[in-house]
């Protein structure tokens, strides 16, 4: 960590980053800047000063951990003083010029320090952004204000709301970037660029001090105002983007100095939120998924996956041929007859895009991962017909040119027998969760694929051990569950048995990330990690429901507090099918805290089927929101006189925060029981595997991070309590009594006799 400086024969000194791998500023970095700038405009041999990065990435911006030891402490004091000191009064202000030499990237603190510069020249390719908000923080080294006048203010509103880079090409059209050269002379030309500043016969611009492209106050205004309502709408549980607009609109009325004064105040306002606690845990804790012992630290190198099979073309197996071909790795599509080869490779090609795809465009312009993540991964090819997103949506929807799309399908084959398996490195098994049907494929596959070849199974429930049962290859077994729809979800849920061998799941995890999911191994049990810890969920939701509680009040609870939809929405849209049989299969497991409602089968009965067939709980027409049925309430009814929960035969009356409550604990619970039984290497990646696997608010920072933040002793005491109340569904687990009565945070390390059992 260090920054140096060169000065030339000509006068110019070249300050340069070194902080691998992105160049992150920490304090450090910051102090060596200072002191290397304030040596350059003492030096009577420097004219002009060019600031670059070490190793081909210009800065990935402040220190990112540094937020996590404020977040600990509470003291801002670790946070250096920069915007006003470093980059105006030194930098800006300075009497000597600086030009930013960018490439790779520069994001956050480094874009912010770049635009502090009186010119950038970048490298193509470059990227450049402020993705600030992603982190529940603005950004703080006056980028508010310098962004905006650079590139206007709708641009730059655009850039920081969505947390979305541009590349430097874009950059230069907009004015960010005064020239992209190449690579070799990135430097070269910043440096006559910088002496060209010198020496006036280039202007010399402080950023801060333009007002050209701000247009005036109404039209500046009216944009905010647009912001404003989109972002109350996308992210209302968010403070950063409002904060966000009203920092631009103070530097559009009171100046760009007033701007970056209000933007520090606010920076060090959000730092201490609790959205950035929970949205900087998610960053690391998404680094920290790559991180498994005895997997990635024992030498292994991964092997490389050229050709995938991919069996059966549901929706699930055509996701998953679908994010493999857009990867560039070639996959054969194994049906069992032509017509649902057909169907499997249309879907791929797809020719119809719909609103599925168009809602989570809209969804994810709060630049946060707030993808609506409805899983349907217990059914393959039955249900889901509106939303085959695909290659051919993504052209329709500018995502994708023709030309790539044409390409990618070109590398997908259909087959209907099992000769192309002979030089497959992988088989991905997508076919309904029947076990003996599943079980006669592996030992086919064994027989037919090569010896190297991994047996890799979607199966969201279905224990791997029986799966591999009838086979000899069962270190070559692996679960690789995707959520539906597999070619957008971001997670990859890697399940290992006790005999997987480590360089296969090493393997898989390449195999994710190349494909641009973001993996976590998990152990094998019913469910795997995201499923059974959030089996608690709709149950939860229905245990209320029985007990007199109203399902739109649960749904608008629980949309409230973050999750994309309410539970009773959600089960509409996954359709019953998949809640029939989660229900069975965590019913034999979890016998002792299942709750068997009889509320789906009624509605079955009754002839809905939920968003399928326009019915459920929710009325379904088509451009319409889903609207509340009444005509769903003496089903429900029905359906409590059966279940007789109610104490009294009357509903009991309960507030919006224990309906939250009695909805999330049990999941916070079954979470616990999934980190005591080692399913998982650490509690952040439940965390991760919420976020992206359930739509759990990733601003919240996962269901554990949550629980910690809600307390493990009220937790535990609420558990305790209606489990005396209402029975076992609520019975607070070992691990986390255990934790409540320690004062521990449901997040620390498992003790070492708990680690000696772990299921990885
Ligand atoms: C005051 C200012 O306005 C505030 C700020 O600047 S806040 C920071 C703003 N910057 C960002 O949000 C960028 C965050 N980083 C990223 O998006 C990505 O890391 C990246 C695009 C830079 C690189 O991505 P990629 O090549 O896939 O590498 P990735 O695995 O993410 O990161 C490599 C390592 O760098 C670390 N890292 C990346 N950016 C970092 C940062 N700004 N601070 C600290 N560490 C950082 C990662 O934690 C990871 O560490 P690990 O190897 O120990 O797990």
């Amino acid at each position: 960590m260090k920054v140096t400086m060169e000065v030339g024969n000509d006068g110019v000194a070249v300050i340069k980053i070194s902080n691998p791998p992105v160049n992150a500023l920490a304090p450090i970095i910051i102090r060596g800047l200072k002191e290397k700038y304030m040596e350059a405009m003492n030096r009577d041999d420097v004219k002009a000063i060019v600031v670059t990065g070490e190793g081909g990435r210009f800065s990935g911006g402040f220190d990112i951990n540094v937020f996590g030891t404020v977040h600990k402490s509470g003291d801002l004091s670790a946070l250096p003083s920069v915007s006003v000191d470093l980059v105006v009064n030194t930098i800006e202000d300075g009497k000597k010029p600086s030009v930013a030499a960018i490439e790779g990237l520069a994001l956050g603190g480094g874009l912010e320090l770049a635009m502090g510069c009186h010119a950038r020249i970048s490298a193509p390719r470059t990227q450049l952004g402020l993705p600030e908000l992603s982190l529940g923080i603005i950004p703080g080294f006056g980028g508010t204000q310098r962004l905006p006048r650079l590139v206007g203010i709708s641009k730059a509103v655009e850039m920081m709301l969505m947390s979305k880079p541009i590349m430097s090409e874009e950059g230069k059209k907009l004015g960010l970037i005064d020239a992209v050269v190449s690579s070799e002379e990135l430097l070269k030309v910043a440096r006559s660029w910088a002496l060209d500043i010198a020496e006036r016969r280039k202007p010399w611009i402080s950023s801060l001090q333009r007002t050209d492209k701000l247009g005036s106050l109404s039209e500046a205004r009216e944009i905010l105002k647009v912001a404003r309502q989109q972002s109350r709408k996308t992210a209302p549980n968010m403070p950063q983007h409002q904060v966000c607009l009203d920092v631009i609109e103070e530097g559009v009325v009171f100046g760009g100095y007033s701007g970056v004064l209000k933007e520090e105040k606010m920076f060090n306002e959000l730092v201490l939120s609790s959205t950035s606690k929970g949205l900087v845990h998610v960053f690391f804790a998404q680094r920290l998924t790559s991180k498994v012992p005895n997997v990635t630290d024992v030498g292994l190198k991964p092997r490389h996956i050229k050709k995938v099979a991919v069996i059966g073309g549901g929706l699930m197996g055509s996701g998953i041929a679908t994010a493999l071909i857009l990867s560039n790795i070639s996959v054969v599509l194994k049906e069992i007859n032509t017509d649902y080869l057909q169907k499997g490779m249309k879907t791929i090609e797809g020719s119809f895009s719909l609103l599925f795809g168009n809602w989570i465009c809209s969804i994810s312009i709060a630049g946060l991962a707030l993808w609506p993540c409805y899983r349907n991964d217990l059914e393959t090819s039955k249900s889901w017909p509106h939303c085959h997103t695909n290659l051919r949506s993504l052209v329709t929807r500018g995502k994708m040119t023709e030309d790539k799309a044409n390409k990618a399908f070109s590398i997908v084959k259909g087959v209907l027998d099992y000769a192309e398996f002979k030089d497959v490195d992988m088989v991905i098994e997508a076919v309904i969760e029947n076990i003996a049907l599943k079980q006669s494929i592996f030992s086919e596959l064994e027989k037919v694929c090569p010896a190297h070849c991994i047996l890799a199974t979607n199966t969201s429930t279905i224990d791997l051990n029986i799966i591999g049962d009838k086979t000899t290859s069962q270190d070559r077994i692996i679960g690789a569950h995707f959520f539906s729809p597999a070619h957008v979800m971001p997670l990859l849920e890697i399940v290992r048995t006790a005999k997987t061998s480590p360089q296969v799941i090493l393997d898989l995890m390449t195999v994710g990330k190349a494909i641009k999911k973001v993996p976590v191994v998990v152990g094998n049990c019913t469910g795997f990690a995201v499923n059974r810890t959030f089996f608690p969920y709709s149950q939860g939701a229905q245990f209320l429901a029985h007990l007199g509680v109203d399902v739109f009040r649960i749904d608008r609870v629980i949309s409230n507090f973050g999750m994309p939809m309410g539970p009773f929405q959600l089960q509409d849209l996954a359709g019953y099918g998949v809640a029939m049989a989660v229900g069975k299969e965590f019913a034999s497991s979890f016998a002792d805290r299942t709750f068997r409602s009889p509320l789906v089968e009624l509605l079955v009965k009754s002839g809905r089927n939920g968003k399928n067939n326009g019915k459920g709980y929710y009325i379904y027409e088509k451009g319409n929101k889903p609207k509340p049925d009444p005509s769903v309430l003496p089903i429900i009814e029905e359906s409590r006189r059966i279940a007789k929960l109610m104490p009294g035969g009357k509903p009991v009356s309960v507030t919006d925060q224990e309906i939250l409550e009695m909805v999330l604990f049990p999941v916070v619970n079954e979470a616990c029981r999934v980190m005591d039984e080692g399913v998982v290497v650490r509690a952040s990646d439940v965390d991760i595997a919420s976020v992206l696997g359930m739509s759990f608010p990733n601003y919240r920072g996962g269901i554990v991070f949550w629980g910690d933040s809600v307390g493990s002793g009220y937790i535990y005491s609420s558990l305790k309590k209606w489990s005396e109340a209402y029975g076992s569904f609520f019975k607070p687990s070992r691990f986390l009594e255990e934790r409540a009565t320690k004062g521990l945070l449901l997040s620390d390390p498992v003790s070492k006799s708990q680690a000696s059992k772990s299921r990885l």
